[in-house]
């Protein structure tokens, strides 16, 4: 049998789709953000999405996530329709996400922080937190086992007890990926989570997506400007520029496809920001 961790990526990227997104259109007023954008996420695979500042990631990633509505398309996620559902309600049936900047409670310790991540998927209901039955003293301790082990999953079990602000900058950014696991999570989406990393930490990064995908069954979507992170990471990568889909393909294809270098580097060589 084959494992995620042996697949090929060109195997991971033909599985069948954990999500698909088809003909999404965002219009902010006059301002068409996405166009007609249609995309899919292979089942255990990993993929980018890429493109020069402002050309519509972070929309369509806010469109995904329940945070932005489309103007017209739709998003399916398994096998369940999720187009404009509120954020909470599209985490729940399995799509977590980090920010593109960090969103921690700064005074609640690391395991504090991924416990009220679990809290909307505990049973207690307000009475037992009033009179603390058994099964609620039992879902504590296991929300403590399952906090610790997610914190040592991503490398930071020491720092359990430490206040989150007091974490480094590449430890938060591990403490916010717990806090997503946290959902039990198909899909997980990582908004530009080298940003600000040093290159040491980048690395690091890079091992540590590719043992989340070997040891969870889960994919992973990234928006992310180090194109070294990207080439190394993604199974397929999809290019937008000014709201268009402009290529998608293997790491190969993209790095030699014409429109790919047009976007990023303007037809005159002047460059423009990643
Ligand atoms: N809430 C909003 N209201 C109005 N315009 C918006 C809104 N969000 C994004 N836009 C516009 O939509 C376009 C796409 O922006 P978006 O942030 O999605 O691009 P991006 O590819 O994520 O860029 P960056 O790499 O700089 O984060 C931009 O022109 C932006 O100004």
């Amino acid at each position: 049998m084959t494992t995620a961790s042996q697949e090929t990526p060109r195997q991971a990227a033909d599985a069948p789709p954990k999500l698909h997104a088809d003909n999404i259109t965002v219009k902010f007023g006059g301002l068409v953000a996405v166009n007609d954008v249609s995309f899919t996420i292979p089942d255990r695979s990993v993929v980018s999405l890429i493109g020069p500042n402002g050309a519509g990631k972070t929309t369509f990633f806010n469109v995904l996530t329940g945070l932005y509505r489309t103007t017209s398309g739709r998003v399916v996620l398994g096998d369940k329709d999720i187009t404009n559902l509120v954020p909470h309600r599209i985490a729940g049936l399995g799509m977590a996400r980090t920010f593109q900047n960090i969103r921690l409670f700064g005074l609640m310790t690391a395991e504090e922080n991924v416990k009220v991540a679990m809290h909307s998927q505990l049973r207690s209901g307000p009475f037992h937190t009033v009179v603390r039955t058994r099964r609620q003293r039992r879902e504590e301790l296991q929300a403590r086992e399952f906090a610790r082990e997610l914190l040592d999953f991503v490398g930071i079990g020491k720092f359990a007890d430490e206040y989150a602000r007091s974490l480094s900058y590449g430890d938060q950014r591990r403490l916010e990926i717990a806090r997503a696991l946290a959902l039990r999570p198909s899909v997980l989406l990582l908004d530009e989570p080298t940003a600000g990393m040093n290159p040491q930490e980048s690395a690091r990064f890079t091992d540590f997506v590719h043992r989340l995908r070997a040891e969870k069954d889960l994919s992973v979507l990234l928006i992310e400007h180090d194109m070294s992170v990207v080439m190394q990471l993604s199974d397929r990568i999809t290019v937008l520029d000014r709201g268009e889909k402009i290529a998608e393909g293997g790491p190969d294809d993209i790095r030699n496809d014409e429109r790919v270098i047009e976007a990023y580097l303007g037809k005159s060589g002047r460059g423009k920001s990643a």
